[in-house]
């Protein structure tokens, strides 16, 4: 982030606490509008990187095609774009590869953290994340179930603690009814 923007983020934040009733020159908060503006420079760091291609594609010679490749309980966090404030959860992947095509495995959690470093709804989260596989690997097909609290729902608002949402993005053989029960048995099991 750029000293000018920390700037601005860090005046706004001295802003929003004069107007909530805080006084920022309390000794307790002096420090807060820098800290906040380091914390968004961390968690929108997506947003300065909008062509994330530090993807590695693997060609197997051996037969990986037709099977299910499962990563699953990626814990990740984002800030919600209506109120930013967080959400966060877990994560399922699943594809099948096609051509021998497969991807580093810890490429997939880097994934998650770079869809989730921007304002989001978790239903963009789980269709980005789903979309990058397929064009990265070209597979049979993708899935991706995402888990999660919002914070906004819980600690304000209506205040249901403890609700969890589920989202979920499905193509090629996941669509079909029978592959996608069994991958949904696997992932309950392994
Ligand atoms: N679909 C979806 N909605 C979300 C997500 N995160 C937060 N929301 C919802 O976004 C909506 C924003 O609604 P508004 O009526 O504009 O805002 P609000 O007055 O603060 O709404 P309440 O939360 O109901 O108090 C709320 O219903 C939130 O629960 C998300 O990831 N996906
Ligand atoms: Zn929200």
């Amino acid at each position: 982030m750029s000293p000018e923007n920390q700037q601005i983020i860090e005046q706004s934040v001295k802003n929003i606490l004069k107007a909530v009733g805080d006084d920022p020159d309390r000794s307790g908060l002096k420090e807060t509008p820098a800290r906040v503006a380091k914390m968004y420079a961390e968690v929108f760091s997506s947003l300065e990187e909008p062509n994330f291609d530090d993807i590695k594609i693997f060609q197997e010679d051996t037969a990986v095609d037709g099977e299910n490749v499962i990563v699953r309980n990626i814990p990740f966090y984002s800030m919600c774009e209506h109120h930013l404030l967080p959400f966060f959860g877990e994560i399922t992947v699943g594809y099948v590869p096609k051509g021998g095509r497969i991807i580093g495995l810890s490429k997939i959690p880097r994934l998650v953290n770079y869809v989730a470093a921007k304002p989001n709804v978790q239903e963009n989260i789980t269709s980005e994340l789903g979309r990058k596989l397929e064009k990265l690997l070209a597979p049979q097909g993708v899935a991706v179930i995402v888990t999660a609290r919002h914070m906004c729902i819980e600690m304000r608002g209506v205040k249901k603690t403890d609700s969890k949402t589920t989202t979920s993005y499905y193509s090629g053989v996941f669509k079909d009814p029978t592959h996608k029960m069994a991958f949904l048995q696997e992932i309950k099991t392994c």
